[in-house]
C-alpha cells in the first residue's frame, strides 16, 4: 500500500498525528458501537427490552461518533488547506531563487499545471479521502462484531471480500495508467490553451492559422476526452462491481451460511443488518480508492517539480532575504574569460557566448550592437548572472563572483529587459514618497496616463512606448548602480528618443551610474564612452571614446 499521499501531508503540515488517528478510529468504531446497540436493543425486545442502559450507551456512543468525525472532517480540511498553502508558498519560492535557465526549461505552463491544478485536487481530496479511511475503519470493526455474532458469517464474508478485492485490484494497472496519461493530456491542454491565449493577435488576423491552432486544440481536448471517458468507464465499472458485489454478499450469507452453518439462524437478522450497516463505508472506501492513486500521482507530480527546481539549482548559498550592498562601491566589473553555452534537446551544444575576457568601468556608457541572434540578450543575461558562465569568472575589482556574493552581485543591476514584466506595485523600492514618483511619472511624461495610490500604479494598460517609460520610472527608484536597458528607446517618439540619449543617460552617467544600452540608434553613438559589438557569440570593440 503507498501512503505517499498522507506521508506528504504530514511532511508539509507535522500534523497526521496520533490524535487524528486516533479520532478516525474511534469514529468508526463508534458507529460500529451504535449498531451493535441497535442490534442488542432488537434483540432484547424478546426479553421486555428496550432497555434504558442500551439508550444511555447509545447515546454516549453517538456524541462520541459525531465529535469524532467533526474533528477528523475539521482536521483534514484544515491539514489540507495548510499542506497547499505550504507546499505552494515553497514552490514559489524555490521558483523566484531557481537559475533562468532551469525555469525556461521547466516551462511556464507545467509550473502553471502542478501549482494550480494538483494544489487544487489535493485540497479538494484531503476531506473525502479522511472520510474514507474512517469507513475504512468502520468496515474493520463492523467485520469485529460480525466475528462476535458468527465467526462462520466473518469468514465468510472476508473469503467474498478477498476474492472481491483480488477482482477489483485486477484493473488497479489499467486504472493507473489512465489516470497518468490522463494527467499528460491535461498538461498538453494546458499549453494548448497558453498558445492559445499568447497567440491570440496573430490567431486573431489570420484565419488559417486561427483553423490551425484551433485543430490541434481540438485535437489534443478529444484525446484528454477519450483518455477521460476510459478512466470514467473504468471508474463505472468499479460501482457496478460494489453493487453487484453487495448483493452476492448479502445472497452468500443468507443461501450459503444457512446450509453449512445451523447456529446461523439465531443471529441472521444482526448479521444481514450488520452487512447492510457496512455496505455504505465499504462502497466509499472502493470508489475513493481511485481518487486516492489520483492523489498519490498529484504528490508525485508535485515533488518532481521540487526535484526539478533543486537539480539545476547552482547557487546553494541564496541567502535571498539579506541583501548585502558590498559591491555598492566598485569600480570594475572584469570578465576573465567567461563563456556560456547553450545546449539543444540532446545536450549537445548549440549556441556559444565568448569566452569573453573585457572589463566595465563604473560611470561607463556602453552601448551593445549586433545583429539578430548575435548573441546581446545571452550576454546581457550572461552580465547579469542571470545564466551562470560555463567557464570564467567576473570579478568584482579584485573579488570572484561564486556562490556566496552571487545574490550581492544580481543585486547591482536594474535592468529593463525587451520581453521585461511590469508589476503593478511598487514592490522592493521601499517606502517612496508618493510625491517623488509623481515627479518621475511627470519626467517621463506619463502623469497624464497614470498615478500612484497605495503603492500602486493606477493605471498599467499603456501603449509599449509607456509601458517602457514606466519601466524607466521603477528603475530609478529602484537606484541601482548599473543600469541595463535593452532597446528601450526603440518606441519612443524623436523628442522622448533625443531626451534619453541626451539627457536622462548623461545624467545617470553623472550620477555614477554604470548603463549598458541594447541600441541600434547610430545618431546618438556620440552618447557612449565605449560600443560593443557582438558577432555570433563573440564580444569584440566596435567603438572607444
Ligand atoms: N533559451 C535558449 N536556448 C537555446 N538557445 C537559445 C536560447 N535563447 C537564445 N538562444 C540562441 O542563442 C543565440 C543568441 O540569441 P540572443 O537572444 O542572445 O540574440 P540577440 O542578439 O539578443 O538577438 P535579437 O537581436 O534577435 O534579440 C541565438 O542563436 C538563439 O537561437
Amino acid at each position: 500500500m503507498n501512503f505517499q499521499f498522507f506521508t506528504f501531508l504530514n511532511n508539509e503540515t507535522g500534523e497526521v498525528n496520533f490524535k487524528l488517528i486516533l479520532m478516525t478510529a474511534t469514529s468508526g468504531l463508534s458507529n460500529t458501537l451504535n449498531l451493535a446497540l441497535i442490534n442488542a436493543s432488537v434483540a432484547s425486545m424478546k426479553e421486555g427490552g428496550p432497555f434504558w442502559q442500551h439508550f444511555v450507551i447509545f447515546g454516549i456512543s453517538l456524541t462520541l461518533f459525531v465529535y469524532s468525525l467533526r474533528y477528523i472532517l475539521y482536521e483534514s480540511s484544515r491539514i489540507a488547506e495548510k499542506a497547499v498553502c505550504n507546499i505552494r508558498a515553497r514552490l514559489g519560492d524555490k521558483i523566484r531563487r531557481c537559475d533562468l535557465q532551469s525555469l525556461e526549461k521547466i516551462g511556464e505552463s507545467d509550473i502553471l499545471a502542478r501549482i494550480s491544478r494538483d494544489t487544487g485536487m489535493i485540497s479538494q481530496t484531503t476531506r473525502p479521502l479522511f472520510a474514507a479511511t474512517q469507513a475504512a475503519f468502520m468496515v474493520i470493526f463492523t467485520l469485529l462484531y460480525i466475528a462476535v455474532e458468527s465467526p462462520i458469517a466473518v469468514v465468510l464474508c472476508g473469503i467474498m471480500i478477498l476474492c472481491g478485492a483480488i477482482f477489483y485490484m485486477k484493473d488497479r494497472d489499467a486504472y493507473e495508467k489512465g489516470l497518468s496519461d490522463s494527467s499528460d493530456s491535461e498538461d498538453e491542454l494546458a499549453k494548448s490553451l497558453t498558445g492559445l491565449l499568447r497567440g491570440f493577435k496573430e490567431i486573431r488576423i489570420n484565419q488559417k492559422k486561427s483553423d490551425a491552432v484551433f485543430a490541434d486544440f481540438c485535437d489534443i481536448a478529444s484525446t484528454v476526452s477519450i483518455v477521460r471517458t476510459k478512466v470514467m468507464q473504468l471508474y463505472a465499472d468499479t460501482v457496478v462491481f460494489i453493487e453487484m458485489f453487495f448483493v452476492i454478499l448479502l445472497g452468500g450469507v443468507v443461501f450459503i451460511l444457512p446450509v453449512i452453518s445451523n447456529e446461523f439462524a439465531g443471529t441472521v437478522t444482526q448479521i444481514v443488518a450488520a452487512i447492510l450497516f457496512f455496505f455504505g463505508p465499504l462502497a466509499t472506501v472502493i470508489m475513493m480508492y481511485p481518487v486516492y492513486m489520483q492523489a498519490n500521482m498529484t504528490v508525485d507530480n508535485l515533488y518532481r517539480l521540487e526535484r526539478d527546481l533543486d537539480r539545476d539549482q547552482k547557487v546553494k548559498n541564496d541567502s535571498h532575504s539579506i541583501v548585502q550592498q558590498e559591491f555598492n562601491d566598485f569600480k570594475t566589473i572584469r570578465f576573465d574569460q567567461v563563456g556560456f553555452i547553450y545546449a539543444d534537446p540532446d545536450g549537445l551544444p548549440s549556441f556559444q557566448i565568448g569566452p569573453i575576457t573585457t572589463t566595465v568601468n563604473r560611470g561607463e556608457i556602453l552601448f551593445l550592437i549586433g545583429g539578430n541572434g548575435s548573441g546581446k540578450t545571452s550576454f546581457m543575461k550572461l552580465f547579469t548572472l542571470l545564466y551562470l558562465p560555463t567557464s570564467g569568472t567576473i570579478f568584482v575589482d579584485d573579488q570572484p563572483i561564486d556562490d556566496v556574493n552571487i545574490i550581492s552581485y544580481r543585486n547591482l543591476f536594474s535592468a529593463i529587459f525587451s520581453d521585461f514584466y511590469l508589476f503593478d506595485k511598487l514592490y522592493g523600492v521601499g517606502d517612496v514618497p508618493p510625491e517623488r514618483v509623481q515627479e518621475l511619472l511627470k519626467l517621463m511624461g506619463i502623469a497624464h496616463k497614470t498615478g500612484i495610490k497605495n503603492g500602486c500604479f493606477t493605471n498599467t494598460n499603456l501603449s509599449t512606448g509607456q509601458r517602457k517609460r514606466l519601466a524607466l520610472v521603477m528603475a530609478y527608484l529602484e537606484d541601482k548602480p548599473v543600469y541595463i536597458f535593452d532597446e528601450v528607446a526603440a518606441d519612443q517618439d524623436p523628442q522622448f528618443r533625443s531626451y534619453f540619449y541626451e539627457t536622462l543617460l548623461p545624467e545617470l552617467k553623472a550620477a555614477g551610474k554604470t548603463i549598458l544600452v541594447v541600441s541600434h540608434d547610430d545618431r546618438y553613438f556620440h552618447v557612449a564612452d565605449r560600443i560593443l559589438q557582438m558577432d555570433y557569440g563573440q564580444l569584440f570593440a566596435y567603438m572607444d571614446k
